[in-house]
C-alpha cells in the first residue's frame, strides 16, 4: 500500500510538519521527521482524528482567502473611484480654462471693436468740423457792398445747406430712437434671423466687427436695458457727434466683456456639474451592474442547490420544472395542473382515439402523451412519493448521530431476548404469548454512546412492516439461532436488508446450547451472500447467548464499529421529520404513535403531519414512559396529540403553520377516500349472479364488437329471446371492428362486459381492460356466448376451460415452398410460441382464421418453440391467405377448476 510523507500530509492539512509531528506523537503514531512515511491506516486514523482541526483550518484559510479577496476588491473599487474623481476634476479644470480663454478673447474683441468705433466717430466729427468751417469761410467771403442777387443766392445756398444738415441730424436722431426701441424686439430672435436683418440693412462695417460679440450675447441672452445706445447704422458716417455717446459705448463694451466672462463661468460650472452628474450616473450604472451580477450569482447558486437537492432526492434534474401530477389524475385535474381548459385536453384525447370525460382518470401514458402534445413537461408522482417528504441539508449542517439498529430474524430465534439482554430489562416476560406484537423501539447507552434499537416482529404476517423497519435503520442485526440455522424468515430478512442497502451484522444466538453449531450457521449464510469477515467477506459475525448474557458487549462494540464506518450524520437544527414505527389507539390517551426522528429536533408543542394524521405534540415519552421535551436525530419517542392513528411506516414532519398541517392531512384523507370510492369493481359474467343478488343488479350492460354486422344482429336477436325477468340485458354499444381502448373506457364507465366475436383487443385495449377490471370475452360462435350469458344470469357459469395466450408473431414476409405451400417469415414479438399451440390469424384487429400451425422452422430446422425476439418460418394448416402485417396469436386451452 502507498505511504504518505508527514510533510505532504501536513501540507494537505494546512499545517506545518512540526505541528503534525506533535499531533502524531500525541496519537502515539511513530514518525520521526517531516520525511517519515506513514502507513495508509495511520493516515486514515490521523485524518479522522484531525478532521475537526483540518476543517477548522480549511475554514480559516477559506475565510482568510475570502477576506483577502474582499479587501482586494474594495481596494480596487476605491482606486477606481479615485481615478474617476480625478478624471472628472481634470475634465472640469480643462473646461474652465477653455471657457476663460474664450471669455478673454471675447473681451479683447469687444475692446478692439470699441476702439475702432471711437476712431470712426472721431473721423466723422472731424469731417463735420471742416464742413462747418468751410461754410463759415464762404459766409465771410461775401463783400458787404455786394448786396445784389449773387449775395442773396449765396445766403440761400448756405441756409439750404444748414437746413439739410439740420434735417439730417433730426433724421439721425429719429433713426437712433427707432433702433433703440427695436433692439429689445430683435434680442428675442434667433441668431440667424438677427444676422439676416442686419445684412439686409447693408450694415457693412459693424456686421463684420460686431458679429461675434452679438452672437455670444444672443447665446447668453443677457438682459439689455432699453435705453442703452447702440452704434447707429450711420450711412457714410456723416452727421453730428451725439452727446456722451463714447462714454456709453465704453460702458457697454465693458459690460459685454463682463457678461461674456460671467457667461463663460456659468457655462463652465454648468458643464462641470453635468460632468459630475454623468460620472455619478456612471457609478450608479456600475452599482446597478454589480447588483445585477450579485443577483445572477445568487440565482446560479439557487439553481445549483436545487440541482443538488434533486440529485439527493433521486429526481432527474430535468424534471425539476415539470408539472407534478398524481398517478391516475382525472382530465379535470390535469387541466387544472397545466392551467389549460379541460376541453383542450378532451379534444386532444379524442384525437388520440381515447375520448374521456372530465371526471375520468387518465393512464400515465395518456398523461404523458397529452402533455407532450402540448409541449409541456409533467412528472407523474406515485401515491407513495406523494405521501413522502424530501429534504436537503447542507453538508456543513450535518452532525454525527447515533446508529439506528433493527434486530431481525426468524421467529423464536431470540430477538426479544437479545434486546432484553442489551437493555438489561425483562421485556420478553411482558409480551402477550411471548411473541413481539409490534415494532418497538428502545435506546441504549454503551460507553457513553447511544444506539437506538427497533425490534421487529418475527411473524410472517408482519413482513410488510418489517420491510419498513429495514428501511429506517442503519444497521441490521440478524439473529440466527445456532441450533436452528437459516430459516425462511432469516432469508426474508436478508433480502429486505439487501434491498434497503443496510449492512448486516449476524448475531449467532443460543450459543450456550449443546446442539449449537455457529460454524454451520456461517456456512449456511454464505449461500445468501452473507460471508463472515474472517472468511474474507463483508459481514461481521458475533456468537452470543441472550439467555446467558454472553457476547453482548462484543456485539454492541461491533455495532458501534459498523456505525463508525457508516459515518452517520443528520442536521439536528431544523424542523423534525422521520418515520412512524408504531401507532395505536389507546383507550385513555387517544392516538399514540412511536416515531423515530431522522432529521431535525422534535419539540413538545410542534405541529406534525404523519400520513393522513396531524396534530400538536401534546406529550413526548421515552421507552421508560418518562416525559421528554425534545427528540433529536435517531431518537425514538412515543407521542400523543395526533387526531387519528397514522400507519406504521408513514413519514412525519413538523409544520410551522398548524393550518398547513391540517390542510395537507385533510387533503390526503380526502384523496384516499375518493380513491377508495373510485375503485369500481366491474361486473363479469362469473360474478353477475352474485352481483344480482347482493347489489340488486338489475341490468347487464354489453359492448359488442364483431367481425360482421350480421353477427351483431344475430346476437341481439338471441338476447332478445332470452328470459329477462331477473336481469335486463342491454347492448349499450355495438360495432364492427377490433376491440379498442375506447370500448374499454365505455365499458368501464357503464359497468359493462365486452363481448367480441371474431375480433381481438387492439393495441393497449387489453392492458386498459386489465387496469380498469373490465372483462373481455371473445367468442367465435354465437350460441356459446348466449350459453355463457344465460348461465351467468342464473349463477351457473363457472368456466371449466380458459384460453391462455402464449405468444404473438408478426408476419414480415411470405414465400412459397414446394409441397409445404405458403410460409410466413415471422418475428416473435411477444411470449413464446409452440408448435402445438393453436393459432389465430388477426388482420387489422379482426380474426380471419383460427386453426393450427402446419410448420415451425428456424433456418432449415424444424423447431418446437420460438421465443420473443427470434425470427422463424411459420406455416398454417389449411390456410394460405397470409399477408405481410398479419398477426399470429398463439394460444392454449387450459382446464380451470370450478370456483364455486
Ligand atoms: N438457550 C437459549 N434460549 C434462548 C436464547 N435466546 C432466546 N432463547 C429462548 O428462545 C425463545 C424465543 O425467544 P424470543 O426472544 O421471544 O424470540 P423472538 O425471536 O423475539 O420471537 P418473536 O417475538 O416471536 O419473534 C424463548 O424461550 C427464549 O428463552 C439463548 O441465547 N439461549
Amino acid at each position: 500500500m502507498a505511504k504518505v510523507r508527514v510533510s505532504s500530509l501536513a501540507k494537505e492539512f494546512g499545517m506545518t510538519s512540526k505541528e503534525l509531528l506533535d499531533q502524531l506523537a500525541e496519537m502515539k503514531i511513530p514518525a520521526k521527521s517531516a520525511s517519515s512515511a506513514l502507513e495508509d491506516a495511520y493516515v486514515s486514523m490521523v485524518k479522522k482524528k484531525l478532521a475537526p482541526v483540518i476543517e477548522a483550518r480549511s475554514a480559516e484559510i477559506e475565510a482568510k482567502k475570502i477576506a483577502e479577496q474582499q479587501a482586494a476588491a474594495a481596494e480596487e473599487a476605491a482606486a477606481k473611484a479615485e481615478a474617476e474623481k480625478e478624471r472628472i476634476a481634470a475634465e472640469a479644470r480643462r473646461e474652465e480654462e477653455r471657457r476663460l480663454s474664450l471669455a478673454a478673447q471675447a473681451a479683447e474683441e469687444a475692446a478692439r471693436a470699441a476702439a475702432e468705433e471711437a476712431a470712426r466717430e472721431a473721423a466723422r466729427k472731424e469731417k463735420e468740423r471742416i464742413a462747418a468751417e468751410e461754410l463759415e469761410a464762404k459766409r465771410r467771403a461775401v463783400p458787404a457792398s455786394d448786396s445784389g442777387s449773387r449775395f442773396r443766392s449765396l445766403l440761400d445756398q448756405i441756409a439750404a445747406q444748414e437746413a439739410v444738415l439740420k434735417e439730417k441730424k433730426e433724421e439721425d436722431a429719429k433713426k437712433q430712437a427707432a433702433s433703440a426701441s427695436e433692439r429689445p424686439a430683435r434680442k428675442g430672435r434667433g441668431q440667424r434671423g438677427e444676422r439676416g436683418e442686419r445684412s439686409d440693412r447693408g450694415d457693412r462695417g459693424s456686421a463684420t466687427n460686431e458679429a461675434p460679440a452679438h452672437r455670444r450675447r444672443s447665446n447668453a441672452a443677457p438682459a439689455v436695458p432699453g435705453n442703452v445706445d447702440f452704434p447707429s447704422p450711420d450711412k457714410g458716417g456723416k452727421g453730428k457727434k451725439r452727446k456722451g455717446s463714447a462714454h456709453v459705448e465704453e460702458d457697454r463694451y465693458a459690460r459685454m466683456a463682463r457678461e461674456a466672462e460671467e457667461y463663460s463661468r456659468e457655462k463652465v460650472l454648468e458643464e462641470a456639474r453635468a460632468a459630475v452628474e454623468e460620472a455619478s450616473r456612471e457609478s450608479t450604472g456600475r452599482r446597478k451592474k454589480r447588483k445585477e451580477k450579485r443577483e445572477r450569482e445568487a440565482e446560479q447558486l439557487k439553481q445549483e442547490k436545487k440541482l443538488e437537492e434533486a440529485i439527493a432526492q433521486g429526481i432527474n434534474p430535468e424534471d425539476l420544472d415539470a408539472v407534478k401530477v398524481s398517478e391516475g389524475v382525472t382530465v379535470a385535474e390535469l387541466a387544472e395542473a397545466l392551467d389549460v381548459s379541460a376541453n383542450d385536453i378532451i379534444k386532444r384525447l379524442f384525437l388520440l382515439g381515447t375520448p374521456l370525460t372530465m371526471t375520468q382518470s387518465m393512464s400515465n401514458d395518456l398523461v404523458e402523451l397529452v402533455a407532450d402534445d402540448m409541449g409541456r413537461k409533467v412528472r407523474i408522482v406515485t401515491a407513495e412519493e406523494e405521501n413522502s417528504f424530501s429534504f436537503y441539508d447542507d453538508p456543513k449542517d450535518l452532525k454525527p448521530r447515533p446508529p439506528v439498529v433493527t434486530v431481525m430474524g426468524h421467529v423464536d430465534h431470540g430477538k426479544t431476548s437479545l434486546l432484553d439482554a442489551i437493555r438489561h430489562t425483562n421485556v420478553w416476560s411482558g409480551e402477550a404469548g411471548g411473541i413481539t406484537q409490534h415494532i418497538g423501539a428502545s435506546e441504549v447507552m454503551i460507553n457513553g454512546r447511544k444506539i437506538t434499537f427497533v425490534d421487529t416482529p418475527g411473524h410472517e404476517a408482519f413482513t410488510a412492516m418489517r420491510a419498513r423497519g429495514a428501511k429506517i435503520t442503519d444497521v441490521v442485526v440478524l439473529v440466527v439461532a445456532a441450533d436452528d440455522g437459516v430459516m425462511p424468515q432469516t432469508i426474508e430478512a436478508i433480502n429486505h436488508s439487501k434491498a434497503a442497502g443496510v449492512p448486516i451484522i449476524v448475531a449467532v444466538n443460543k450459543c450456550d446450547k449443546e446442539e449449537a453449531n455457529p460454524d454451520k450457521v456461517r456456512q449456511m449464510l454464505t449461500e445468501y451472500g452473507i460471508i463472515p469477515e474472517e472468511w474474507g467477506g463483508q459481514n461481521m459475525f458475533v456468537n452470543v447467548s441472550a439467555k446467558k448474557n454472553i457476547g453482548i458487549d462484543e456485539l454492541l462494540e461491533t455495532i458501534l464499529l459498523q456505525a463508525d464506518v457508516l459515518e452517520l450524520k443528520a442536521n439536528p437544527d431544523t424542523f423534525a421529520s422521520g418515520n412512524i414505527i408504531e401507532a395505536k389507539l389507546d383507550r385513555g390517551r387517544g392516538p399514540v404513535a412511536t416515531l423515530l426522528v431522522t432529521r431535525g429536533t422534535l419539540h413538545v408543542g410542534d405541529t406534525i403531519v404523519a400520513g393522513q394524521s396531524y396534530g400538536s405534540v401534546r406529550a413526548m415519552l421515552d421507552q421508560h414512559g418518562e416525559h421528554k421535551d425534545e427528540a433529536r436525530p435517531s431518537d425514538a419517542v412515543e407521542i400523543l396529540g395526533l387526531n387519528s392513528v397514522p400507519a406504521a411506516g408513514d413519514e412525519f414532519r413538523v409544520f410551522e403553520d398548524a393550518r398547513d398541517a391540517r390542510d395537507l392531512a385533510e387533503q390526503r384523507a380526502l384523496k384516499a377516500r375518493i380513491e377508495e370510492q373510485n375503485k369500481v369493481k366491474h361486473v363479469t359474467l362469473e360474478t353477475l349472479f352474485e352481483e344480482m343478488s347482493q347489489n340488486e343488479l338489475k341490468e347487464l350492460n354489453l359492448v359488442v364488437k364483431a367481425d360482421t354486422q350480421g353477427t351483431i344482429e344475430a346476437l341481439a336477436d338471441s338476447i332478445g329471446k332470452m328470459d329477462q325477468s331477473e336481469v335486463r340485458i342491454n347492448i349499450i354499444h355495438s360495432a364492427v371492428g377490433a376491440i379498442s381502448e375506447t370500448d374499454v373506457s365505455l365499458a368501464a364507465a357503464s359497468n359493462a362486459i365486452i363481448i367480441g366475436f371474431g375480433v381481438r383487443p387492439q393495441g393497449k385495449a387489453r392492458d386498459a381492460a386489465e387496469k380498469e377490471s373490465v372483462q373481455i370475452k371473445t367468442y367465435s360462435i354465437i350460441y356459446k356466448a348466449i350459453e355463457d350469458i344465460d348461465a351467468a344470469r342464473i349463477g351457473m357459469l363457472a368456466p371449466t376451460e380458459e384460453e391462455v395466450q402464449t405468444g404473438c408473431a408478426e408476419v414480415r414476409d411470405t414465400f412459397r415452398v414446394p409441397k409445404a405451400g405458403l410460409i410466413a417469415g415471422c418475428m416473435v414479438t411477444e411470449g413464446e410460441i409452440s408448435r402445438d399451440d393453436k393459432v389465430r390469424v388477426v388482420r387489422d384487429g379482426v380474426v380471419i382464421f383460427d386453426g393450427e400451425f402446419g410448420s415451425m422452422r428456424r433456418f432449415k430446422d424444424d423447431v418446437k418453440t420460438v421465443k420473443n425476439g427470434y425470427e422463424c418460418g411459420l406455416g398454417i394448416e389449411k390456410f394460405q391467405d397470409i399477408k405481410v402485417g398479419d398477426i399470429f396469436e398463439a394460444y392454449k386451452i387450459v382446464e380451470v377448476a370450478r370456483t364455486e
